[in-house]
């Protein structure tokens, strides 16, 4: 059986727990097949060229974990700069917040060579070679420049923006051609592929035909939607655990006069962390009924904390709390309890079930895996409630949710009622079919589907 070799920016140790879906995903699908995971370290080396060093390798379980360092110039200016300064908010429709320095991309073709360089000799002939997300989008035409023809797929886990906006990219042409050199390109959701299609058809004067193929620049690439998923068993396993169920029984008692509404996610602009809690405070400004009762838990975990819009939405959002708090605070209940730290993963599914509503309401979002989390984490006899945004790849599947604009602040807090409203009936109801859709495209579905499709393209020959 051929060996899985998975290469992203964020590897971590499968056993571990981590913050950020591809890591949690892809660390649940090695470990059911074994294989190696290459990717940079997490380390920083300060002064000079780096990457020519030493490979650091550690075995865990069934899974090899090979990866490199970077300088401080090359992670600033692929990891900071070119990836989260310019890919990041213009995949997330954030052209206002992208900033396009001509010194960002040297880095980032540096970096996809380096990985390439570093990975050729770590590679056996019959490997499939799967590439992760935007850091890496011309690590394949890098392999092949070298010589490498394995099968090489890619997925996309951030949303693949309209063709309008994907050119406002200086180098947009060389990335979607870069896309070509895979063989098959995955993205989050149907609406990505349609985006893709666009470009190709419209921007690059190719075709798009039967079976998912598109060709141009002279090459053909298959592309399709695979919607990531998570381990639905594992996941409802932690919530039974002790330390989800001890965390569930102590928010429950603390808050057994109070209706709980929990967020979770990394402090991203992306997330529409701000705009969900300006709707909570027009929940309470137009619901009375709810001050002193229901009780938003945001957990907004720290990242990228050096790219400066990274560090306005953590200032924004402190002050808004602060404000909710100071309005409509009691000496016996705060309405908003803000929290600034990584919450363990063992801890998430206790916190999903003790809260009565979910608030996934990002701007725009890949896919979204804790809107997954929260279904899976719930008591099928009571429920809590999912409020989705429809910018969320995940409102692709999980129709049954309460949809909603995130922009829109008095139509989310208007959701937001309607979800503590609901009766027992209609929460089960809506849950079990949310339950049935998770199941159906979980994060095993989401790996065989993926490398299935990879293995029936055609191999690279001379
Ligand atoms: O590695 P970081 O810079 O710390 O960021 C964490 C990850 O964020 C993004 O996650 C995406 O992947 C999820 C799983 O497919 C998806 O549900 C979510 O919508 C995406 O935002 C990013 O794409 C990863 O590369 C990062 O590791
Ligand atoms: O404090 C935190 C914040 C997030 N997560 C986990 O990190 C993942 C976030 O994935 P998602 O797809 O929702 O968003 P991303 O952060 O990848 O954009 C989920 O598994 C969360 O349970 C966590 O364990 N602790």
């Amino acid at each position: 059986m051929s060996r899985l070799v998975v290469i992203s920016n964020r590897v971590a140790d499968p056993r571990k727990p981590a913050a950020g879906g591809l890591a949690v995903a892809l660390g649940e699908s090695l470990q059911q097949s074994g294989g190696l995971w290459f990717g940079w370290s997490g380390t920083v080396v300060e002064g000079g060229p780096s990457g020519e060093g030493e490979l650091h390798r550690q075995q865990a379980g069934k899974v090899t974990l090979a990866t490199i360092d970077l300088s401080r110039e090359d992670h600033d200016s692929y990891y900071l700069g070119y990836s989260n300064d310019v890919l990041w908010p213009v995949f997330h429709n954030r052209l206002d917040l992208a900033h396009f320095d001509a010194g960002f991309i040297g880095g980032y073709r540096r970096v996809n060579q380096l990985f390439a360089r570093k990975l050729l000799p770590l590679l056996k002939p019959d490997d499939v070679i799967w590439v992760h997300d935007y850091h890496l989008i011309p690590l394949a035409a890098e392999l092949r420049a070298m010589g490498c023809r394995q099968r090489i797929g890619f997925f996309l886990h951030i949303p693949l923006p309209p063709q309008i906006i994907m050119a406002a990219i200086p180098q947009h042409e060389w990335l979607v051609r870069s896309l070509f050199a895979y063989d098959l390109i995955g993205l989050q959701s149907h609406q990505d592929r349609e985006h893709f299609d666009r470009y190709v058809v419209d921007e690059a004067h190719g075709t798009a035909q039967a079976g998912d193929m598109y060709q141009a620049y002279g090459q053909s690439v298959r592309c399709s939607a695979f919607p990531i998923g998570i381990d639905v068993d594992e996941f409802m396993e932690l919530t039974h655990a002790k330390e989800a169920q001890e965390m569930c029984q102590t928010m429950r008692r603390e808050y057994s006069q109070r209706r709980l509404m929990i967020g979770i996610d990394r402090l991203d602009y992306s997330k529409g962390i701000p705009h969900r809690v300006r709707a909570f405070r027009e929940l309470l400004a137009h619901y009375p009924e709810n001050r002193r009762s229901a009780t938003l838990i945001q957990i907004a975990s720290p990242t990228r904390e050096t790219v400066d819009a990274y560090g306005d939405i953590r200032r924004e959002l402190e002050s808004l709390c602060g404000a909710i708090n100071g309005d409509y605070g009691e000496l016996d209940w705060m309405p908003v309890r803000y929290i600034h730290r990584m919450v363990a993963r063992k801890r998430v599914p206790g916190l999903c079930r003790a809260a009565a509503v979910g608030l996934v309401t990002p701007l725009r979002d890949g896919m979204n895996l804790v809107a997954k989390e929260y279904v899976a984490a719930q008591d099928p006899a009571d429920p809590g409630v999912l409020v989705l945004s429809r910018f969320a790849g995940a409102a692709e599947q999980l129709k049954e949710a309460l949809l909603v604009n995130p922009y829109d602040t008095h139509g989310t807090a208007e959701v937001m009622q309607q979800a503590l409203q609901m009766p027992l009936e209609e929460r089960r109801h809506r849950h079990q079919k949310l339950l049935q859709r998770i199941r159906e495209h979980d994060v095993h579905w989401w790996r065989s589907a993926f490398l299935a499709a990879l293995a029936e393209t055609v191999q690279v020959t001379d």
